[in-house]
């Protein structure tokens, strides 16, 4: 039975309120009734954020699910803080300690709860309204001592050890919201700006990025000889490959859609599955165009959680640096430097560790460059050819293409001119390991083939940036990383 309970779920829309009354009337060993039955009758159920804006004059009686997330315990009344995720100001629900008589070590951190009472004005100051509570239900009980997680003190490290349990923990679940209205805000950006959603396949046959850290599928077999596929397959890269062949129906496309990358890296900022917003632009001739459409897009998402994530963001990461950042990201435009530039820099600023030119950005170059310019946001343009994969377009050794370096989350996004002339693309191709499984996007050059180019923006290591969380692993619900994956 409380199996089943707890699946339900505790939206507005829910109907708990029967069978709580069912509970209540039938009291058993399990269910701990306050009042043999409710005198509840014309109740609507709020979610916390709802509650939170009634007038206490009225003295509306309402209904609400929750979790616990403190408690104190005074000589007439128990004062409990529930929490629905719909808020992150918790309710102050003031339970008579006589309906605790028969369940009283039941309020703990964490127990899921049903309350009916009245919304009236607080009397302690710290809230201007509470609920007035007459009727309570302890749905699930969590045991305090078999609960590993502590209330207030949690670190990020903490939490992570406990990836299925941490969403409880109120922090967490700010960076949750912060991360849900950060995705949808991006899809209605899109949207506003014409560009045309494609969901590209997470099973395929080519690999984009030619560095062969692919998941590999096994295929069964179909029949007696034939393997599913008849081909190789493994877990998509990067879906750009997918978008420039979607062009063709619209001249903005983008996706925002799991990646995989078999990378064998404990780095705060690397997990083998992680969302990409990847975008691809058609009849696009230089790589600054590119960059501003990037740059809009992180300012966009970037004002959006400032004005829109504010309570939740004072939870996850409230620190005066932040906000900082943040207001940089948002006001100043993005630096931008060539590679040579870069490596130059890098080498005068600092001696501890030299960059040699055809060296890749390492994570400490990174640091060096955002601690030069302040941590505004710099875009490297122009890496030598052999730094990047065969799809960029190149001129005098150079790949016309940008990475973008911000704050904790380093690397944000990579972009590019895609290669358009059909000889050259075939020539490197040819190269490759496995030409054949790029065929189909030869054909792409071959029949109404435009300059084109495009980006991808790893999602979370936007959010870190945003929100200062050093550990991507953090801001990622349920990461995978190496030797990590048992849930
Ligand atoms: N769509 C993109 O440009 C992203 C690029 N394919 C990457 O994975 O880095």
């Amino acid at each position: 039975m409380w199996h089943s309970m707890k699946s339900m779920c505790f939206g507005r829309q829910t109907s708990l309120v029967p069978f709580v009354r069912r509970l209540a009337t039938n009291a058993s060993e399990e269910s701990c009734p306050q009042t043999l039955s409710s005198s509840f009758s014309s109740s609507s159920k709020l979610a916390i954020r709802d509650a939170l804006q009634l007038d206490p004059k009225n003295r509306k009686r309402v209904a609400i699910n929750g979790w616990i997330h403190r408690k104190a315990t005074h000589k007439l009344s128990t004062f409990v803080h529930i929490f629905d995720g719909s808020s992150t100001t918790q309710l102050q629900v003031v339970i008579p300690n006589q309906l605790l008589e028969r369940c009283p070590s039941k309020l703990n951190f964490g127990s899921s709860i049903y309350c009916e009472g009245v919304i009236q004005e607080s009397r302690g100051t710290q809230q201007p309204i509470e609920l007035n509570c007459d009727f309570f239900d302890i749905i699930g009980d969590c045991e305090p001592l078999n609960f590993p997680l502590g209330i207030q003190s949690t670190t990020w490290g903490e939490m992570r050890q406990f990836l299925h349990l941490r969403p409880r923990i109120a922090r967490y679940a700010s960076l949750m919201r912060i991360r849900s209205e950060l995705f949808h805000f991006v899809h209605k950006l899109m949207k506003e700006n014409d560009y045309m959603h494609v969901l590209t396949p997470i099973i395929s046959a080519t690999d984009c990025e030619g560095a062969g850290e692919t998941f590999s599928i096994k295929s069964p077999l179909c029949n007696d000889q034939q393997s599913y596929f008849n081909t190789k397959v493994h877990l998509t890269v990067s879906g750009q490959l997918h978008l420039e062949a979607a062009l063709g129906a619209s001249t903005k496309v983008y996706t925002l859609s799991p990646a995989f990358r078999a990378e064998n890296s404990q780095s705060n900022r690397r997990v083998c599955e992680f969302p990409m917003l990847e975008v691809e632009l058609a009849f696009i001739n230089s790589i600054d165009s590119l960059m501003d459409e990037v740059e809009y897009l992180c300012k966009s998402v970037a004002t959006y959680l400032a004005k829109e994530c504010k309570k939740e963001l004072k939870k996850v990461n409230d620190s005066n640096f932040q906000y900082k950042i943040l207001n940089k990201i948002i006001n100043m435009k993005f630096i931008r430097i060539t590679y040579d530039e870069a490596v130059e820099l890098i080498n005068k600023i600092q001696k501890n560790e030299e960059m040699k030119y055809g060296d890749d950005m390492g994570s400490y170059h990174e640091k060096v460059l955002m601690e030069y310019f302040d941590f505004i946001p710099v875009f490297v343009t122009h890496f030598p050819v052999s730094l990047k994969p065969f799809y960029m377009k190149q001129v005098n050794g150079k790949a016309l293409c940008f990475d973008l370096i911000c704050n904790t989350g380093g690397e944000v996004c990579g972009g590019s001119l895609r290669e358009d002339d059909y000889s050259l693309l075939k020539e490197r191709i040819e190269e490759m390991e496995n030409p054949e499984s790029f065929k189909w996007y030869l054909d792409l050059r071959q029949f109404g083939s435009t300059p084109h180019g495009g980006f991808g923006v790893g999602f979370d290591r936007l959010i870190q940036s945003l929100t200062g969380v050093v550990n991507i692993k953090d801001v990622i619900t349920f990461p995978r990383w190496p030797h990590h994956c048992n849930l």
